[in-house]
């Protein structure tokens, strides 16, 4: 998973450890209580090894950290080194665009940075972002498979459309965009809901994408325009899971998810935990390491 390349006042640092797969979640978990993003990466091809990373304001929540990474090597029984790197922001808004090229998503989208000429696909949607933003540029295998899933799923016509974990708002306007209707979008990170407002500005679509800041489902505004007949989670396997029961409850009947951002060894888990609360598998896309899964909600 590609990190989240935000701009940032403050300076920035990268925190990673390198482990083994079964230390991956206890990792992840640890990094999330002081990074908003965290990103996973196969250190070698036969998956032996797996480097959690993420980005964070240099200096804050050292304490919380050293906690956190005190209960994932009790959790997992691997003591992993972290590894710190200061992030130039210069250098690295550089190398975010370079490795964002025009991307196409699915048969229907184009995702294109602010930066690069605009170039005519006339036959499909095309969704400008600033490259050097939120998490969310197009290229990563959860956010397509995301985008895979909505074109498969848009004959439903669905109406009512939250994306919870919106980042750069990509989801949120390729639905705008695909299905006419208005889109709650929302974010743990302040960052990324300016971003989405930003970004949904640029697209045009500020008039059916409303963006909030809030953590999961207790985000006043979700609570507020429930239910949906369409959700989208990008966001990791252990957050989704814990948050199995409040997508069931606020899904109308017949109501559709996509959950993204699980590994293809996460799915199996992850699909458990949603079959018990009474959601049903219709697909599951590949991208590369990645899962994307539809679930519906049976009617009556
Ligand atoms: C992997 S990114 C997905 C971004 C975008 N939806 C996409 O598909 O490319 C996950 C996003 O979820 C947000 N997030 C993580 N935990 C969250 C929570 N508990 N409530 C709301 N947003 C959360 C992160 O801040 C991040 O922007």
């Amino acid at each position: 998973m590609s990190l989240s390349p935000r701009r940032h006042a403050t300076e920035l640092e990268t925190i990673s450890v390198t482990v083994p797969p079964d230390a991956v979640e206890a990792y992840e978990s640890a990094l999330s209580t002081v990074c908003t993003t965290i990103g996973i990466f196969e250190v070698d091809d036969s998956q032996t090894l797996w480097r959690v990373e993420g980005v964070k304001d240099t200096g804050s929540g050292e304490d919380e950290l050293r906690a956190a990474l005190i209960v994932a090597a009790l959790t997992s029984g691997v003591d992993a080194e972290l590894e710190r790197s200061h992030t130039e922001s210069e250098g690295w808004l550089a190398r975010t665009y370079e490795s964002f090229p025009e991307q196409l998503a699915g048969r229907r989208f184009a995702i294109r940075g602010t930066h690069l000429e605009p170039t005519t696909s006339p036959q499909r949607i095309t969704i400008t972002l600033d490259a050097g933003v939120a998490f969310g540029s197009g290229e990563h295998g959860s956010t397509r498979g995301c985008l895979r899933a909505l074109e498969m799923i848009a004959c439903r016509r669905p109406r009512r459309i939250l994306d919870l974990g919106c980042g750069s708002g990509i989801l949120a306007m390729a639905a705008a965009s695909l299905l006419h209707k208005r889109v709650l979008a929302t974010d743990i990170d302040p960052w990324s809901v300016r971003v989405t407002r930003r970004n949904a500005a640029m697209n045009g679509l500020s008039n059916l994408v409303e963006c909030h800041l809030g953590n999961g489902w207790s985000t006043p505004a979700i609570r507020h325009h429930a239910p949906y007949d369409l959700v989208f989670a990008n966001i990791l396997a252990r957050p989704l899971c814990s948050m199995a029961a409040d997508l069931t409850r606020n899904l109308l009947p017949g109501g559709t998810a996509i959950l993204a951002g699980l590994l293809n060894t996460q799915v199996r888990m992850v699909l458990a935990t949603h079959r018990r609360h009474g959601l049903v598998l219709e697909r599951h896309l590949r991208e590369g390491d990645w899962g994307t899964l539809i679930l519906r909600k049976p009617n009556g």
